[in-house]
């Protein structure tokens, strides 16, 4: 200032002011330039008095601050300007400009500090607030003691709760964060802290956030603020807890089916609008539905069994391809010509499916999403099926190799049957069954005739594949009646559960027929022949041990005997055994060569004495073997299945016989045939009945069927309904043995019966004043009662026939009339009875 008077004071006072201060005449020249503001810009006073003010500025803003209204619109206000030091850098100052007029000249004055670092500080906190508005994640800042002061839009966006409804309140109560861990976020002004944690938004939908807090700390160390971070990791989450899921379950062992539900049910979780379904494919290509708990058990049952192609729904061709297949409009795609009936009236419009590899590369499953819209799958989808086809794979891998584990410890590798581990073992269950049961068991002991032989001329090769021809045969005899297991070498054994001397004899028998049919081994034919051990459980043997050792004594005893034959352990049983197969073939013998023949005994009616009905009884006479009772044969066919055949030679015989004795005017007013209760089982003998009936002229009523007691107990089904058709025939039905059995009077009752036969049991006993008598009159009066017919069977004298006449007995058989009799013998009968 040396063109003007300045009071010193104020001099002083602008040259030792803080801030700078920079005075400028009307033309921008610097007048002055006060201590500081030699500070600020690094030049000294005498460099810039008398110069432009530009040389403070940098060049880039200088033109823009040239114009006087750009002077103008910062006069009086306090603004940032830019700055340009001596040594070129640059700053900012805060910058306030006031104009004075001194001698009618006009001067700008203004004070200037340095704002440079608040400056640059207040745009960092513009860019960090900007990032922290924008970013996804939600930031909180909350005050020492916890409480909201601030959060970004990302939190809004995340939890649906606006700024203004957040500040105020505690994070931890807000997002509704579990009890255990909402001590932990008060606390979280006080000192760092990271987690994950299962948190709720403004509608209670859960979310999983990771959580980082951040304490902030003032000059003396105490803390006055805290900023939250928290990112949604519900995706993330998802995934790791289906996966964590997903391996427990199979870490826990858990069956391949409840796994895959899991994978299902987890899936459809994570994502509600798909239905998600996991088929497994097999080695001949077939599927099998193995999960689809969200669609219906009658759509994945159609699918079982479905062959995988070029045009087979989504999963057949998916697994077909063995890539994924997207069929976004499953009405219209061709892909589903063939399914698209399942799916479509289930709403079922689009179907992704991707093929399940094991880690050869092959196909052995396709998983599945299943949409109710025309669609196809978003990034989520893509994410948790790459996630579920590794977890299916494994799973199916597991099992796979559980299987091929299971195959190897329990499975005879060269026959696949199961081997001596497992076959003791499912035969001790077995064992346990019958026991509970009161029934018996067989085991029987096979060992092959010269196999050894086979094996060392042929070479090992022809030896395993008679093996495995050995074992596909015991299968086919033995089928579901029991366990074929193999010992070792050329030892097989048979384990048939409900099964007693008889039946072990005829499988045992069957057994030999089977292996001994020819066949060809390395291009050579042979007979296979074996010899079989039999023993019973209970009584040869409590535990399977036992009887296994028992049938391989019984084994060697047939081999010593007889190449090719079976064996009981006892003896007894090989005698009866024998005897009954020898009898057994008689008998089809004699049935296929009329070697049985009929006798016939008459009814006597006791008020006129005349012919009620002649019973025709069989008899058979073999030329070697003699006589058979029918007691013996009669159940020997009932056990063998050649009852049938029998009743009907008797039914047909017997009605030929009553038709020729009509044709001859012998007058026979009706015959009686027996049937046993294996023969109401066939539902078409009241239709052969009736045919013979016709064939000999004859009606319903010359004919009587004779039932058992034993028939009454007899729970199968078509038993009555057989009994009901032969009644509606006309054909009296008339109970046999009666009083032996377990007859209920209700019986009596309720079945079509006509007669019945009072036992011959009661009648021996038959004397006046005895028991019997009282029973026989009891038995006369139920007849009387229930309207039937009463024959007494085995009279043989008179006191008997005088009794059950006083009775009011109507019709008598026994001795005393006449012995069974050949039909001759019948007519000479009656002819002498004239
Ligand atoms: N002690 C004695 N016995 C007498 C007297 N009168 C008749 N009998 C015998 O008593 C049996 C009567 O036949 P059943 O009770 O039906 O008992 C029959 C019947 O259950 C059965 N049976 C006979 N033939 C057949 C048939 O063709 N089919 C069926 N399913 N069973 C038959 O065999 C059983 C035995 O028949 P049979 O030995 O012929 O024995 C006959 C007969 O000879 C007598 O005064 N005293």
């Amino acid at each position: 200032m040396t063109d003007y008077q300045t009071p010193d004071v104020v001099l002083q006072t602008l040259e030792q002011a803080i801030d700078g201060v920079v005075v400028l005449d009307e033309d921008g020249r610097v007048v002055l330039f006060n201590a500081a503001a030699e500070r600020l810009w690094g030049y000294g006073r005498d460099e810039v008095l008398g110069r432009d003010v530009g040389l403070l500025l940098p060049t880039d803003v200088r033109s823009r601050l040239d114009t006087p209204r750009s002077t103008d619109a910062i006069i009086g206000s306090r603004s940032e300007v830019p700055m340009q030091r001596r040594d070129g850098s640059r700053r900012w100052g805060s910058m306030s400009i006031s104009r004075i007029e001194v001698g009618g000249k006009c001067f700008l004055t203004a004070f200037i500090k340095d704002c440079t670092l608040q400056r640059q500080q207040r745009e960092q906190m513009d860019v960090l607030s900007l990032a922290a508005n924008e970013t996804d994640n939600a930031v909180i800042v909350t005050d020492h003691d916890g409480c909201i002061l601030y959060v970004n839009g990302g939190f809004s966006r995340m939890f649906g709760w606006t700024r203004a409804q957040a500040v105020g309140h505690y994070p931890s109560e807000l997002l509704q964060v579990p009890k255990a861990s909402a001590a932990r976020w008060r606390l979280a002004g006080a000192g760092l802290f990271r987690g994950e944690e299962l948190v709720r938004d403004l509608h209670g939908h859960p979310l999983w956030c990771s959580v980082v807090a951040n304490p902030i700390f003032d000059t003396r160390g105490k803390p006055t603020h805290s900023v939250m971070l928290l990112t949604d990791i519900t995706r993330t989450k998802m995934h790791e807890v289906l996966q964590n899921k997903v391996l427990e379950a199979l870490v826990r062992e858990e069956p391949l089916v409840q796994v895959m539900d899991l994978v299902c049910r987890e899936v459809e979780r994570i994502a509600p609008e798909v239905k998600a379904s996991i088929l497994r494919v097999d080695e001949q290509g077939r599927v099998h539905p193995l999960a689809a708990p969200s669609l219906p058990q009658a759509y994945s049952q159609a699918l079982e069994g479905v062959l995988i192609g070029p045009s087979a729904g989504s999963c057949g061709t998916a697994a077909y391809r063995g890539e994924p297949v997207l069929v976004s409009d499953i009405a219209r795609d061709p892909l589903w010509a063939d399914y698209r009936h399942l799916a479509l009236p289930l709403g079922l419009l689009a179907c992704w499916s991707s093929p399940i590899k094991n880690s050869d590369g092959r196909v052995v499953g396709t998983f599945a999403f299943y949409y109710q819209q025309c669609r196809g799958p978003d990034e989520l989808h893509q994410r948790l099926v790459d996630l579920s086809l590794h977890l299916c794979a494994l799973a199916l891998e597991r099992e796979a190799a559980r299987a091929h584990i299971r195959q190897l410890a329990f499975y005879d590798t060269l026959t696949g049957l199961p081997n001596r581990a497992l076959l003791l073992a499912e035969a001790e269950q077995a064992i346990a069954r019958v026991e509970a049961e009161d029934a018996e068991l067989a085991v029987l002991f096979i060992d092959l005739d010269r196999f050894k032989q086979i094996n060392d001329s042929l070479g090992h090769p022809a030896g395993d594949e008679l093996l495995r021809v050995v074992a596909a045969r015991l299968q086919e005899v033995v089928r579901e009646q029991g366990i074929v297991g193999r010992l070792s070498g050329d030892e097989f054994v048979v384990v048939l559960p409900h099964c007693g001397s008889l039946l072990a004899a005829q499988i045992a028998e069957r057994i030999l027929q089977r292996l001994a049919i020819p066949h060809s081994v390395s291009g050579v034919g042979l007979i296979t022949l074996a010899s079989v051990g039999i023993s019973l459980f209970p009584c040869n043997g409590q535990d399977m041990e036992s009887l296994l050792h028992r049938a391989d004594m019984a084994m060697y005893q047939a081999k010593n005997s007889e190449r090719g034959s079976f064996r009981f352990f006892s003896e007894e049983m090989n005698r009866r055994a024998q005897e009954r197969m020898a009898l057994e073939s008689a008998l089809r013998e004699a049935l296929a060569n009329g070697g049985l023949s009929l006798h016939y005994q008459p009814q006597v009616r006791l008020d006129d004495d005349r012919v009620h009905a002649v019973e025709a009884l069989a008899r058979w006479h073999h030329p070697w073997l003699g006589t058979i009772p029918p007691n013996r044969f009669i159940p020997l066919a009932e056990e063998c299945g050649l009852i049938g055949e029998l009743s009907q030679w008797v039914l047909a015989e017997a009605c030929r016989q009553l038709a020729d004795w009509r044709h001859r005017a012998i007058d026979v007013p009706a015959v009686a045939v027996n049937l046993s209760p294996p023969d109401f089982h066939d539902p078409t003998l009241p239709q052969r009945i009736q045919a013979l009936l016709q064939r000999h002229g004859l009606s319903g009523a010359d004919l009587v069927v004779e039932i058992t007691e034993g028939l009454l107990l007899d729970n199968n089904p078509l038993t009555r309904d057989t009994l009901g058709a032969v009644d509606a025939l006309g054909v009296r039905l008339s109970l046999d043995d009666f009083g032996t059995g377990y007859s209920s009077l209700s019986y009596l009752h309720h079945l079509p019966i006509s007669e019945m036969k009072l036992d011959r049991s009661f009648v021996s006993d038959l004397r006046a004043g005895s028991a019997a008598e009282a029973l026989t009159r009891a038995v006369m009066n139920i007849g009387r009662s229930l309207e039937l017919m009463v024959i007494a069977e085995g009279v043989e004298d008179e006191q008997q026939l005088a009794l059950l006449r006083e009775q009011g007995c109507p019709v008598a058989q026994g001795y005393l009339f006449s012995r069974p009799l050949p039909a001759g013998g019948l007519e000479e009968w009656l002819r002498q009875r004239r």
